[in-house]
Formats: C-alpha cells, sequence, structure tokens
C-alpha cells in the first residue's frame, strides 16, 4: 500500500487519480490486512459515504469505527484523531481533504505517542512544527545517522550563502563550519548550551541525538540560538571576550610556568656562572637572609627567583619590592601597610605592605642601598623579630619571611659615609653572593646573545637569526658596563637592524659607552660621568627656558651614563617618573633604539 500522506501534494488537495492509485497496491484484503496489520485507507464522498476501503478499513467494524471517530473529529475540527477498532487495538486517522471527497488514512499507535497527542490535541499542530523549522531566531539543521544533512532551516541556510535545500544531501561537515552532529550520531550523547564558531560569530547551540521507538539512533538535530533576547547575545558577547582574555591569560600562564625562575634560567657555564650556581644550590634551602650585590644587569632578580623556588618556601609567594622606585613619601605605607583612614587618598578599609604580603614566603629587596635613613631603623625592627605596624596603627603584626636583598651600590662606603646602617648591613647581609660581572666571564657571551636572538624571534613570530663567529667575537670584546641586560638589549636592537639570517658585527652598529670613554662634558675624567656645564660651549640664544631644558638634558644624560642606563634608577635618582624620563629620552634621541640598548 502507497503511504497516501508522504505522497501529497503540497495543497493538502488530492486529486480522485491518486485516491485510486493510493488504494490500488494491494489487491488481496485479508491477506494484506494481516501484513499491513493496522493499516488502511477509507475514502468518503461528498455525501459522506464510502467510496472505498483498503487494508483494516475493508473489515465493516473497523470502517465503522472509524467513520464514528471522524464525525467526532469533525465536529471538533480536529484533521488527526484516535480511534479503536472493535477488539480495542489504538489507530491513529489523519483526515486529508481530496477534490471530491475525503481521505481518512489509519494507522497504527502507540497509545503513549506523545507525538501523536500533541498533533491530536493541537489543532495548530502543524503550525507550530512549522514555527520550529522556519524561527529566524533558532536554527534548526536535522541529519540522518550518516550525518547527512537531511534538512536545514532558511535562516541557517541564508547564513552559510546556501539556496533553498543547498545544504540537503550532504555531509554536514561540509555545510556547516565545525559540526559535530556526526559526533552526537556516533556517542549518542546530547551537547547542551554550548558556544559554537561559525564564520567568526560565537553562537550558542545544542546538539540531540534522535531516536526511533526502539531506541536506536536515526540521527541528530542541532538547534541554534541565531537571534535572542539582548541578554542573551550580550551574554554571547562577553563569553566571547572572556574567551579571548582566558585565551590571552593561558599564554601568560604558560609562559610564567615556563620562567621557572630556577637554576635553568640562569644561563651560563663559565666557571664563575659554574661557581654561582653551587652557591645559589647551598644557600637557597638554609633560612637566612641572603644580599647579592653586583653591578647592574648581572641577573640580581634571577638569582633572588632561583634562591626562592629552591627553598622550602617555593609554594609561598615572592613579594617584589624596589626600593628605588618607591616615592619617598610611600616607601613606608608599601613596605609596612595602613591602616583604614590613615591619609587622604587610603583605601577605605587599609591594605596590606609587602612585608605583611610575604608572610610565609619570600621578600625581595631590591636596591635596598636606596633605602632612606628613617626607613632603614624600621626595617631594622622587623628584621629583628619579624613584628611591624602598619602606619597609623598601633596594633603589632607579624611576618615571617625570608628577606633576599640587592643592591650594586658600595656598601663599605656607604657605611663609612653614614648613609647605610651598619647594624642593618649585618642583617641583611647573613651570606652575600656577588654575581659576576660580564666582563669576568665572556666565555657566556654566546649562549646569552642566542637567547636574546631566539626571545625576540618569539616575540615577533620569526624565525631566529643565527650569530656569526665574527660577531660573537665582536660582543666578546666590548666592556659591557650595562652587563646582560645591556648585551640582551644590543643583540636585539641587532636583530631588527640585520637584513639577513645571519647577525654580523656590522649589525651592532656603536655600542653604549662606558662612561669612562665618555667625551669631556659628560665624564669627570675619573671615570664618572659628571655634568660640566660651564665647559660646555654657550648656545646662540640661551633663555632661562632651554637654559633649564640643557640642564635637565645633560643631567639625564649624565645618570643615564653613570647608571649604565637603567632607566628605572635613573628616573629614581633624578626624582622624575619613569614616564617623563622615556619622553625627555625620546626628546634628545636617546629614546626609541638607543634608550632601549641602555635599560
Ligand atoms: N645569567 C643570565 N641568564 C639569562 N639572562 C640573564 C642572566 N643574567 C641576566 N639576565 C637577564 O638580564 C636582564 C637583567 O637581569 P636582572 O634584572 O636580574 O639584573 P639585576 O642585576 O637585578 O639588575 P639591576 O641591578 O639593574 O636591577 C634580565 O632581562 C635578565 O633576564
Amino acid at each position: 500500500m502507497i503511504i497516501v500522506p508522504m505522497s501529497l501534494p503540497k495543497t493538502g488537495v488530492l486529486e480522485s487519480h491518486q485516491i485510486m492509485s493510493a488504494m490500488e497496491t494491494p489487491k488481496t484484503g485479508s491477506s494484506s490486512t494481516a501484513l499491513h496489520a493496522l493499516r488502511g485507507v477509507l475514502v468518503l464522498g461528498a455525501d459522506g459515504k464510502a467510496m472505498a476501503t483498503n487494508g483494516i478499513a475493508l473489515q465493516p467494524a473497523v470502517a465503522r469505527c472509524i467513520l464514528a471517530a471522524w464525525h467526532e473529529a469533525r465536529r471538533r475540527q480536529r484533521k488527526v484523531f484516535p480511534a479503536e477498532t472493535p477488539d480495542g487495538a489504538p489507530i491513529v486517522v489523519v483526515a486529508l481533504p481530496a477534490a471530491d471527497a475525503t481521505v481518512l488514512v489509519a494507522m497504527e499507535r502507540d497509545s503513549r505517542d506523545a507525538l501523536f497527542e500533541f498533533v491530536g490535541a493541537v489543532d495548530f499542530a502543524a503550525d507550530i512544527l512549522a514555527h520550529f523549522l522556519t524561527n529566524p531566531f533558532e536554527a534548526l539543521s536535522v541529519v540522518d545517522r550518516q550525518g547527512i544533512v537531511r534538512y536545514m532551516s532558511p535562516v541557517h541556510e541564508r547564513f552559510f550563502g546556501l539556496p533553498p535545500g543547498g545544504g540537503t544531501g550532504r555531509h554536514a561537515t561540509e555545510v556547516i563550519e565545525n559540526s559535530r552532529l556526526h559526533h552526537v550520531v556516533a556517542s549518542g550523547k546530547a551537547e547542551i548550551g554550548l558556544l559554537h564558531e561559525m564564520r567568526a560569530i560565537t553562537r550558542v547551540v545544542s546538539r540531540h541525538p534522535i531516536r526511533n521507538r526502539h531506541g536506536d539512533i536515526v540521527g541528530a538535530i542541532g538547534q541554534i540560538m541565531f537571534k535572542g533576547p539582548e541578554q542573551l547575545q550580550a551574554l554571547s558577547a562577553e563569553l566571547s571576550k572572556l574567551k579571548s582574555e582566558v585565551a590571552y591569560y593561558r599564554r601568560e600562564l604558560s609562559d610564567l610556568r615556563n620562567r621557572s625562575y630556577g637554576l635553568d634560567q640562569i644561563l651560563g657555564n663559565s666557571p664563575a656562572m659554574q661557581r654561582l650556581k653551587q652557591q645559589i644550590v647551598k644557600l637557597a634551602p638554609l633560612d637566612v637572609p641572603v644580599l647579592l650585590t653586583g653591578e647592574s644587569g648581572t641577573g640580581k632578580e634571577l638569582a633572588a627567583h632561583a634562591i626562592h623556588k629552591l627553598s622550602p618556601r617555593r609554594d609561598d609567594t615572592l613579594v617584589m619590592v624596589n626600593a628605588a622606585a618607591l616615592p619617598a613619601t610611600l616607601v613606608e605605607s608599601e613596605l609596612f601597610g595602613y591602616e583604614a583612614g590613615s591619609f587622604t587618598g587610603a583605601e577605605r578599609k587599609g591594605r596590606k605592605g609587602k612585608i605583611e604580603q610575604a608572610d610565609g614566603g619570600s621578600l625581595f629587596f631590591d636596591e635596598v642601598g636606596d633605602m632612606p635613613a628613617d626607613v632603614q631603623v624600621k626595617l631594622l625592627r622587623v628584621l629583628q623579630d619579624g613584628n611591624f605596624q602598619r602606619v597609623g596603627g598601633n596594633e603589632l603584626r607579624h611576618s615571617n619571611f625570608r628577606l633576599i636583598s640587592a643592591s650594586n651600590r658600595d656598601f663599605e662606603a656607604m657605611i663609612a659615609n653614614g648613609s647605610f646602617r651598619l647594624d642593618l648591613f649585618y642583617r641583611i647581609g647573613g651570606v652575600t653572593i656577588r654575581m659576576p660581572s660580564l666582563r669576568e666571564r665572556i666565555e657566556d657571551i654566546a649562549q646569552l646573545a642566542e637567547l636574546a636572538l631566539r626571545q625576540f624571534a618569539e616575540r615577533h613570530r620569526q624565525r631566529p637569526k643565527k650569530l656569526s663567529d665574527a660577531a660573537c667575537e665582536f660582543l666578546q670584546n666590548q666592556r659591557w658596563p650595562g652587563n646582560v641586560r645591556q648585551l640582551m638589549h644590543t643583540v636585539e636592537r641587532a636583530a631588527i637592524f640585520c637584513e639577513s639570517e645571519v647577525v654580523v658585527p656590522a649589525d651592532f652598529g656603536i655600542i653604549d659607552a662606558d662612561p669612562a670613554e665618555l667625551p669631556p662634558m659628560l665624564s669627570d675624567g675619573a671615570g664618572h660621568a659628571a655634568l660640566a656645564l660651564t665647559g660646555a660651549a654657550p648656545r646662540a640664544s640661551l633663555r632661562v627656558s632651554n637654559a633649564v631644558e640643557q640642564v635637565e638634558e645633560q643631567l639625564i644624560r649624565q645618570a643615564m651614563a653613570r647608571l649604565q642606563g637603567n632607566k628605572k634608577r635613573v628616573a629614581a635618582e633624578l626624582g622624575i617618573s619613569r614616564s617623563y624620563l622615556y619622553k625627555r629620552l625620546a626628546q634628545i634621541g636617546l629614546g626609541a633604539a638607543t634608550g632601549s640598548a641602555l635599560s
């Protein structure tokens, strides 16, 4: 028997010849009834009398039941309605209007069939289905058990630039970007409320496997939220933003993890570096204060990280504080914290200082030699027993931290001239480690230069350039007053200007000079850079405003030379902000490439 509804024209009206062809197939009434146990067709003429019957409708008792149910359904304007055979078997009947007749198609029915319940109970059921199938806000796609697209909502087709039906018959992955419907068919597991990237747009999607009444998976259906309430769109935009932020922080985290700051971060196998690493390994587990001395850029901060990392406090924080970078007015509150409302601009609830934050961990006190005298006394006290008070508070607090300090100052001279307390020096320098200068370990230069080239390439997503032997020799012959920091920046700068894959000596241009080698105007001749304003040739029109500018320029040049280009310290020493220093350096031609090579 032909299943009549499947061959219905879209209008839903059958012509007489279609009714007859629908009726034709089974020639043997009773055997067909046996074969198609509960299927049958009853055709009623315009007068409501049976014109033809087939399948179970051949049995007069069944036909009567179908007719009785049809009369009731017509009264209630239902086109799909339930009925029962005389022996109580549930059937469903669909009434199809034809040109001059009504075709009643009867099929067996599962009494718990929700679809039937729905279609039977809601006379606008078809409209509801049409709504779901064409809803412009929630697109729908259906695949069969092979993952072949069987239906796509018009809005979804338009989104992918497909003509109506253009996706049908093709595999989901060919039609829908990042489709997972075939996976859902394979796994039988629904995926609900996930984010789906299509054409760089993120949508919310749910995918469900579809099972037949025997529980077999016959396909899958995907619903994509195309538009929705404003909140949902805002939520989706927020999600995309968060996703990219999370991706960013993941990268950062993996960078940080890779920079384990253990000994492996300290490059160099020269005898001087081997000695240094042995010292670090030995003293790191001991809970004693460590003072790292050595010229600027020799890796004191790296060594501090390694000591913390190799100590039993490694799982707690290493709190960093740079005495030279702290404005004098804030040193105390930054170190010791402050109580609520202790001064204007303070946070309402008060705040922990670095010493309190370091409780349980380590405190890296960089440029400790630059500590103001009054704070030195307070620091001494907290180093004795770990007790301190926040600014503006009376409560005695305690912090258990290990102090690692660093300085490139000459403590002997500072103690002699009274600018650094001897008792504090003894406290901070339980063990002193001197970081070797780069001049003492030129055999490490090749390795460090290669690291600089690699880091530069990673940052700029390029292939790392190679260092020629001649370039390496050239670097080994420089004096490196700014040590590793200066070397790294110099090599990076060369990588910028180098046109080929191999860095050669010419790519380095002029290496920044040692203070001792500076022209007389910037040097006091005793190896220290100095300002020689009086010796400077007066400029043509020296007005007060540009005189101030020139003095400032010379002070900056002098400090940059003396402090080997360490901008952090230059700014601190001159009492200007780092951003102002950068601005002035750019104006006087020490910014950009030159400046970066120095800092
Ligand atoms: N042995 C080393 N291996 C790899 N990189 C190093 C090494 N020594 C120093 N560097 C790098 O050189 C730069 C300066 O190092 P760091 O800040 O630790 O020096 P510092 O002695 O603390 O300088 P300053 O006294 O000026 O603060 C950093 O980028 C650091 O990673």
